[in-house]
């Protein structure tokens, strides 16, 4: 996938696992996708989250649907499952592991690195990650171990500073807050419980993706 491809993918980023959402994850999957989101990234993680083969059998019922829609299928943190399903790519952050040896671990693959300012931007791509997350943007529920949120500033000075690779904003964001991201320089938003919780998630990632082309248009 080039780089256009991919910073077209970031549009809307839709995140989730089976703890951020009360009805069935594979629903509100299936309805996100009909709905819009151009990328998926599954995230298995917090308390109570799913362990063991449910937590494999899950990832490879959601890759299943995300193939169905020729979707990206991300897999977050855990290089051993990401290689075990073959997925499209792997998330990973400051802390999960060194930046070099698991971009050298999973070649030609998709390697989204969360970054917080201009030097972790600069770092990550320079062990060659494809697309950096920033945030977070605003306060988030979802995420107890953030760092401070930083509103729109560092994607705005990666923008500034020539960084032209795919950034998604993530941290709080929903529609009404989305378009405020892209103007700063994001290619796209990307989203837990704006979707996962939302009653009707085929209109929650249509909404957001309406946000995200208008503000793009008006870049
Ligand atoms: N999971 C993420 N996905 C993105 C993406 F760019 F894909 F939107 N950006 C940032 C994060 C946060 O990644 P990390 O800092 O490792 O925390 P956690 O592993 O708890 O998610
Ligand atoms: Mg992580």
């Amino acid at each position: 996938m080039n780089k256009a491809e991919l910073q077209d993918r970031m549009k809307v980023y839709f995140i989730m696992g089976s703890t951020n959402c009360s009805a069935d994850a594979e629903e509100v999957l299936e309805k996100a996708l009909i709905g819009g989101a151009t990328i998926f990234q599954f995230r298995e993680k917090g308390e109570g989250c799913l362990e063991g083969n449910d937590r494999i059998e899950l990832a490879m019922a959601l890759q299943q649907i995300c193939g169905r829609f020729n979707v990206p299928f991300i897999i977050n943190d855990d290089i051993h499952l990401m290689k075990k399903l073959n997925a499209d790519g792997l998330h990973v952050g400051q802390e999960d592991g060194d930046l070099k040896e698991i971009r050298n671990a999973v070649p030609g693959k998709l390697l989204g690195v969360s970054v917080h300012n201009l030097n972790e931007a600069w770092l990550a791509l320079e062990i060659g990650a494809d697309y950096l997350g920033v945030g977070p943007v605003y306060p988030t529920g979802t995420k107890t171990d953030t760092r401070p949120v930083m509103g729109y500033s560092v994607i705005r000075e990666l923008r500034d500073n020539g960084i032209d690779a795919p950034i998604v904003g993530i941290g709080g964001i929903n529609k009404d807050n989305a378009s405020g991201v892209v103007q700063a320089g994001a290619d796209g938003v990307a989203v837990i419980t704006a979707i996962s919780n939302h009653l009707k998630p085929a209109e929650a990632a249509g909404e957001l993706l309406k946000a995200v082309e208008n503000a793009k248009q008006n870049n």
